[in-house]
């Protein structure tokens, strides 16, 4: 198999000292692939699913000519400019019970929104553009045009049509569709299962008593939004150690579990990590350094899973065969990993930048990248050429109507109070420079994304 440098390596100018986020975009397209393995799920179980296959309308939608408006049907061609209509009541058509009655000229039939149009009838008028006058109504002129308030056969889907392609995501108007064409089930692709942890010896679990120099782990919990987001089976493995022989298992049982792999920390220089040789040691793994902010350091590799490393006595380690590892058909015999910085706010950008979309990608997405918006910056930002920015924003509506975006102040990769006061990333690419208040820049809005 092609090992991640090689592939790596085929990027034009691939330097892992001074990676481009292009490149790393570029290098994880050639390396991810859709799952494949199937299942079908009642419609309840299918919202943030994606479609296996492509749904063709088995009927149409609506299936018959329907009235928009509760009024009365009539036929339109009686309409002439400048002139009242005066017509006869001969019948009543609900939504659900038709009018089979036949219509002459000169009446028409009371009807509610959603009732079949009877026979020959093509028009609607609202009630409240008429008055009652006995067996009659009155329709003032110059109010509605033939065929006005009538909703076609099909207008929605035609029998036969595309409706949903393969690949989509499952959203909240799609479930409603696939209801609507009396679809009670629907073939998705399986769920992706990505496992996670925490490495750092200064990094507390929820629960333990604080101590000098350690820091809660909240990587853990960002991921966990991040990945239910985006809706695949998130393993929580916790914070380990850095420690060799918890870093092997933690790999070792992640791996075995999971398509992909996500740790946080020691990816860095730093001397006391054992991440990084664990990594190297375990796995076909790069590491980089990408020209960006935050998230400089990222590790990105496959971690093999037909081998488990099982606990032998209280620390030596055996390989063995096991039959509990997951067989996935995107890399049959190894879960994708990466080594995501352990930065708090480095964490949530690269997840963004680059997790999300290859996840998206392994989950059969084909959509996978959030389209940004083009706001005008309220400020002037500093920014140093030659990387890839991303600022915490707020967007919202100037005074002169358009959309506008401040960045919520400060901007460490530690920080994650101006991340939660933020509702989008500022991107700001890798050849620009300092933007002047008053530029427009592109954001990468939260709402819909995580
Ligand atoms: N000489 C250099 N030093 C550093 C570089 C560099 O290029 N040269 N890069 C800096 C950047 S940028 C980052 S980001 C960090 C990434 O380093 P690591 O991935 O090795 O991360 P750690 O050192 O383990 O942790 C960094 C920082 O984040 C805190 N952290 C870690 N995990 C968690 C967690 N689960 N929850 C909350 N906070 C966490 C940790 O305490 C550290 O403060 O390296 C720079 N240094
Ligand atoms: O990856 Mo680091 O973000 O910039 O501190």
């Amino acid at each position: 198999m092609t090992s991640i440098e090689q592939i790596a390596a085929s990027l034009e100018g691939y330097d892992p000292q001074a990676m481009s986020s292009t490149q790393v975009t570029a290098f994880l397209q050639r390396l991810v692939q859709p799952v494949q393995e199937r299942e079908t799920v009642a419609l309840h179980d299918a919202l943030g699913r994606v479609l296996a296959a492509d749904v063709v309308s088995p009927v149409s939608v609506p299936p018959h000519d329907n009235s928009a408006m509760d009024g009365y049907a009539f036929d339109g061609g009686a309409l002439r400019p400048g002139q009242s209509l005066r017509l006869r009541v001969v019948g009543t058509a609900l939504a659900g019970a038709a009018w089979r009655g036949s219509v002459q000229s000169g009446e028409c039939v009371r009807i509610m929104t959603g009732a079949v149009m009877p026979e020959g009838l093509d028009t609607v008028v609202p009630q409240e553009f008429t008055q009652a006058d006995g067996e009659h109504i009155h329709i003032a002129p110059d109010l509605l045009r033939a065929g006005d308030n009538r909703r076609l056969a099909g207008e929605d889907l035609m029998q036969g049509a595309g409706a949903l392609a393969a690949g989509e995501r499952i959203t909240p108007a799609a479930i409603g569709l696939l209801a609507s064409l009396g679809m009670a089930q629907v073939q998705v692709l399986r769920r992706l299962r990505v496992a996670y942890f925490s490495t750092g010896d200064e990094i507390l679990s929820l629960g333990e008593p604080p101590r000098e120099g350690a820091v809660y782990d909240s990587n853990r919990y960002t991921l966990f939004g991040l990945l239910t987001r985006l809706g695949v089976e998130a393993i929580d493995l916790g914070v380990v150690r850095d420690d060799p022989a918890l870093l092997r298992d933690a790999f070792a049982r992640a791996a075995a579990q999971a398509d992909a792999v996500i740790t946080s920390g020691g990816v860095s220089v730093g001397e006391a990590d054992h991440t990084r040789s664990m990594m190297r040691e375990l796995g076909d793994v790069a590491f980089w350094r990408i020209a960006m902010r935050p998230g400089r350091p990222m590790a990105v590799g496959r971690i093999p899973r037909d081998k488990i490393w099982v606990k032998n006595g209280s620390s030596a380690y055996a390989e063995s065969a096991s039959s509990s590892f997951i067989r996935s058909n995107i890399f049959p015999n190894e879960a994708l990993l990466f080594g995501l910085p352990g930065n708090p706010v480095a964490v949530m950008v690269t997840f963004l930048a680059f997790v999300r979309p290859a996840l998206l990608r392994m989950m059969g997405c084909t959509q996978a990248t959030p389209p940004l918006l083009r706001a005008r910056s309220s400020e002037a930002i500093r920014k140093k050429a030659g990387r890839t920015e991303y600022q915490r924003g707020l967007v919202g509506v100037g005074a002169d109507g358009q959309l506008e975006v401040r960045v919520t102040g400060n901007q460490g990769s530690g920080v994650l109070s101006s991340m939660v006061r933020a509702n989008g990333l500022i991107v700001l690419p890798h050849a620009s420079g300092n933007v002047a208040a008053g530029e427009m820049v592109d954001v990468m809005v939260f709402d819909g994304v995580i």
